[in-house]
């Protein structure tokens, strides 16, 4: 298990880095060149563990898959060209993965067994499975379903109407790609809007996909044209280095091709809103998807209250919104998160705990937390409990502590963002 230490910045963070390549659309881009029809390529693909997780299930589906960093060719022989994997899928550390891949599962005539790391095993798949059950997919794992080992035998699935009792887009998708394969029409609808890369991705693909408000609705029967996929840098990834820009001193930096899609961008309103001085420029679409260069600067900020529909739209980034509040003058509410509970860690729990030890000012409630700025923020021990966001968001809080913060279990963060510490030494320099 690795350690890092982190020291503070005095002379602030400056320069420019390029952002890896976005997971979510990175996850997508994968699974949907797999049960596509022709070669797809991909360029820009975030070479991380949990995408990387992706890629391996779908080979040993017998899908032909290249990959070169952050260049991937698939060879896509259609929906019909998975074969019945002799292997059990890992999973390793990604929701993602489990989620979406489920929904494909599910429409495919064979049996396979899904099985993932210790944090996977915690978390909820009910949400998915009992949706995939109604479509008619024999699904089997603990408490009915709800925890992997997961084992599915699919095929002969009927659409649903489904209305999820989760905002989460990992659901939404999976819905989605159960009805491409199903006999009649399969319609989601989620409380509220959540990342919609799904069906962005989905009609690049030559799918057609209906938006009524919250209700997505897809025709069973669809197949997939392979095609090239540029994927934008990751803005929950940026979202380290915008609080670090914001709240290191003396700090300007800039982050590349950051993909700014409105459903996942609510890190920069709040930035905005609490004062940070952030700047888009080069604003351009790539393949579907919005991008912008950020620049960023030391700001002074005050608290907010986040809630209600802003919460899907930066669920990954509260670690570090709750960095940058220990920086803002006054209170920060954040509210109606209890997903957050479900994530790689409890992240109320493990936030709350590992920024306590370095002397903030905050509380854990039900479905959020409080945070009361402006502190100081000392040196001490702290650990990701194999959570990547806990572990890079503990790194930022180093970069402010006034004596060094010593971070446990950072392999972690090659979930997401393997370069990150080259990054954080880049901008040193
Ligand atoms: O669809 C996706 O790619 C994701 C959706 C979100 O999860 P939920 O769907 O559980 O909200 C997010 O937290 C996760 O990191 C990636
Ligand atoms: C929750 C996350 O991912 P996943 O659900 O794919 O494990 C995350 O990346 O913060």
């Amino acid at each position: 298990m690795a350690t890092k230490t982190v020291t503070k910045i005095n002379k602030g963070l400056k320069g420019s880095v390029k952002i890896p390549g976005d997971k979510s659309i990175s996850h997508r881009a994968i699974m949907f060149g797999a049960v596509a029809e022709g070669k797809t390529t991909v360029e820009g693909f975030l070479a991380g563990e949990d995408c990387l997780s992706t890629i391996d299930c779908f080979r040993k589906m017998g899908v032909e898959i290249e990959q070169n960093g952050e260049d991937v060719i698939i060879e896509g022989k259609g929906w019909g060209g998975l074969e019945e994997p002799s292997e059990i899928l890992d999973v390793g550390n990604s929701g993602t993965t489990t989620r979406l891949m489920l929904g494909i599962l599910a429409t495919r005539p064979f049996h396979s067994v899904l099985i993932g790391d210790d944090s996977i095993a915690k978390r909820p798949m009910a949400r998915v499975t009992n949706p995939l059950k109604q479509f008619g997919a024999d699904i089997a794992g603990r408490d009915n379903g709800n925890y992997t080992p997961l084992s599915v035998r699919g095929g002969g699935t009927k659409g649903i109407d489904f209305h999820s009792p989760v905002a989460s887009a990992q659901v939404k998708s999976a819905v989605l790609l159960a009805g491409l394969q199903s006999e009649g029409t399969t319609s989601v609808t989620e409380p509220a809007l959540t990342r919609d890369h799904t069906e962005r991705m989905l009609e690049a693909y030559g799918v057609e996909v209906q938006r009524d408000g919250l209700t997505v609705t897809v025709k069973g029967g669809q197949t997939l044209k392979a095609r090239h996929i540029e994927v934008p840098g990751d803005i929950s990834s940026a979202a380290f280095f915008l609080a670090a820009g914001a709240i290191v001193p003396h700090s300007e930096i800039t982050l590349e091709g950051v993909g700014i899609n409105p459903t996942r961008a609510g890190i920069i309103d709040v930035l905005i809103e609490m004062g940070a001085d952030l700047s888009l420029i080069n604003e351009r679409m790539v393949g579907g998807e919005p991008m912008a260069d950020l620049i960023v600067k030391t700001s002074s900020l005050k608290g907010v209250e986040i809630a209600g529909n802003m919460i899907p739209r930066l669920i990954d980034e509260i670690p570090v919104i709750a960095v940058l509040a220990t920086q803002a003058e006054g209170k920060t509410i954040i509210k109606d998160a209890e997903e957050l509970k479900v994530k790689e860690t409890n992240r109320i729990d493990t936030v709350v705990s590992e920024l306590k030890k370095l002397g903030a000012n905050i509380t854990a409630t039900d479905d959020g937390m409080i945070i009361e700025g402006k502190t100081s923020l000392s040196g001490g021990q702290v650990q990701s409990y194999g959570d990547h966001r806990i572990g890079m968001a503990m790194a930022i809080a180093g970069l402010i502590a006034t004596d060094e913060v010593v971070i446990e279990r950072t392999e972690a963060i090659a979930v997401s963002y393997p370069n990150f510490f080259e990054h954080v030494e880049q901008l040193k320099n």
